[in-house]
């Protein structure tokens, strides 16, 4: 049985009007799943990998390994469960300073569990192999291309190989197929590599096609919780 690594009870969550978004989410990530959250635009998805990553006020409970966020320390939980933002041309300052923010984060927990320290290097390699000029990580978020702050967003998690769980949001919506397909690939070979943390993505798409290359599950969200869906099966070659 694969080791379950995130419980989601009865989540729920409202706007600040107090209108309910979505309620009763309950399900597992475990080792090994891709799992692909679908759901009409504005149903809540990305509310979800925000409560999630305890970036969202909500009702319920998340935990991590058995332990909930506050039990970790939120800073600690979210190198563990760690979100990717759809739109990071909205982060404030720089890609660089981001890398240095998270990478100070896992900081305490690297030293406390005797981990590997975040490795510059080989998150600043990974601009290379993804097309990215160096110069970019110094630029500010809000004037690099979607594409551009898409491939940083994404370079640093992958790079930095300390979560466990990475909650994805569009992100490959900004890219062309083929850089789109190369990135996928990086991400859901990782996880079955053994000297590399990550053990499971929740992936948001509203691609058939992506969710048909990257998922393992399939998740469609509701106003009332989560319906898993079974995966369609591949065409027979006659
Ligand atoms: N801070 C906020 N204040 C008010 N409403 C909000 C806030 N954040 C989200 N919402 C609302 O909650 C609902 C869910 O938004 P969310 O972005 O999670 O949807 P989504 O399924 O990810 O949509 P999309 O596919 O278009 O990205 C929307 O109606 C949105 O307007």
């Amino acid at each position: 049985m694969p080791q379950t690594l995130l419980t989601v009870k009865n989540v729920s969550c409202a706007r600040p009007e107090g209108d309910s978004i979505f309620s009763n989410v309950t399900f597992d990530v475990n080792e090994g799943d891709v799992i692909v959250l679908q759901a009409r635009s504005g149903a809540g998805k990305t509310t979800l990998l925000k409560c999630l990553a305890h970036l969202n006020l909500y009702q319920g409970a998340v935990a991590f390994l058995g332990k909930s966020p506050r039990v970790y320390g939120v800073p600690t939980y979210r190198t563990h469960v760690q979100y990717v933002p759809q739109r990071p041309s909205l982060l404030p300052g720089t890609p660089r300073e981001l890398l240095v923010t998270l990478a100070s984060f896992y900081a305490l927990r690297a030293q406390t569990n005797k981990e590997h320290p975040v490795e510059f290097d080989r998150v600043l390699e990974l601009t290379g192999r993804w097309g990215i000029d160096p110069a970019l990580w110094d630029r500010a978020w809000n004037t690099l291309s979607g594409g551009e702050a898409q491939r940083l967003a994404l370079a640093i998690p992958y790079g930095m190989n300390c979560a466990e769980i990475l909650l994805l949001d569009e992100p490959t919506s900004a890219l062309d197929l083929e850089t789109s397909e190369m990135i996928e690939r990086s991400f859901v070979d990782a996880i079955k590599e053994p000297d590399i943390a990550l053990r499971a993505i929740v992936w948001i798409t509203h691609s058939e096609e992506q969710a048909m290359r990257v998922g393992t599950r399939f998740l469609t969200l509701t106003p009332d919780g989560v319906q898993e869906e079974t995966p369609p099966a591949p065409a027979v070659e006659s």
